[in-house]
């Protein structure tokens, strides 16, 4: 554990700033919410975004990891942040990372609370059969998105309002041929 790097004002209250309907090339991407940020190893880089207008920042590995195959493991990142009041942060597997090897989120997406101050940190899965996955501190294993989330007051009441799908659900509209093989 190290000192604090980066620290933005601001936790508690959304502050996320209204956007140009067409943002011109310099604003895209441009940052649209303020979050803290605390690093809790000076040696790791913070999340970051890849391109302008990736949804994701990527979070690395704060340690070398073997995952053999069929392995879970919950791996630290080493970030800590103070998401504003409304926000949620979801950790989702990287793309490329699951396609080559099959790394993936156990608990695909992650939530992490608004309230949670603690360090975030990545359930990792190889699923891949024979393979094992070798990563390095440094790695970027994961991609949180930052999103606005409702807090429901849950009403209780006799009758729902109707609605067109009703109670189907479960592939009530078709439209696959999986079968199972014996
Ligand atoms: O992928 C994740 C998921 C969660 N968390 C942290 C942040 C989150 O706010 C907290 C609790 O997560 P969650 O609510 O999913 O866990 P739980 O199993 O329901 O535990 P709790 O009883 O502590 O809520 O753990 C992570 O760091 N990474």
């Amino acid at each position: 554990m190290t000192e604090e790097t980066t620290a933005v004002a601001h936790a508690g209250t959304a502050e996320a700033e209204p956007r140009p309907a067409a943002a011109s090339a310099a604003e895209y991407g441009a940052p649209t919410l303020t979050v803290q940020l605390k690093m809790l190893d000076d040696g790791l880089e913070p999340p970051s975004y890849a391109h302008p207008g990736d949804a994701g920042a990527d979070l690395r590995s704060r340690e070398d990891v073997v995952l053999e195959p069929g392995e879970r493991r919950l791996v630290p990142t080493g970030v800590s942040i103070a998401l504003p009041d409304g926000f949620v942060a979801l950790i989702h597997p990287r793309s490329g990372l699951a396609t080559k090897h099959g790394l993936t989120v156990v608990n695909a997406p992650g939530t992490v609370d608004a309230g949670y101050r603690g360090e975030i940190a990545v359930t990792l899965l190889n699923t891949d059969r024979h393979q094992a996955i070798e990563l390095k501190r440094g790695d970027r294993i994961a991609q949180m998105v930052i999103q606005r989330v409702e807090y429901a007051r849950f009403l209780p009441v006799q009758e729902l309002g109707g609605s067109v799908r009703g109670g189907g659900g479960f592939g009530s509209t078709g439209g696959f041929g999986a079968t199972v093989r014996a």
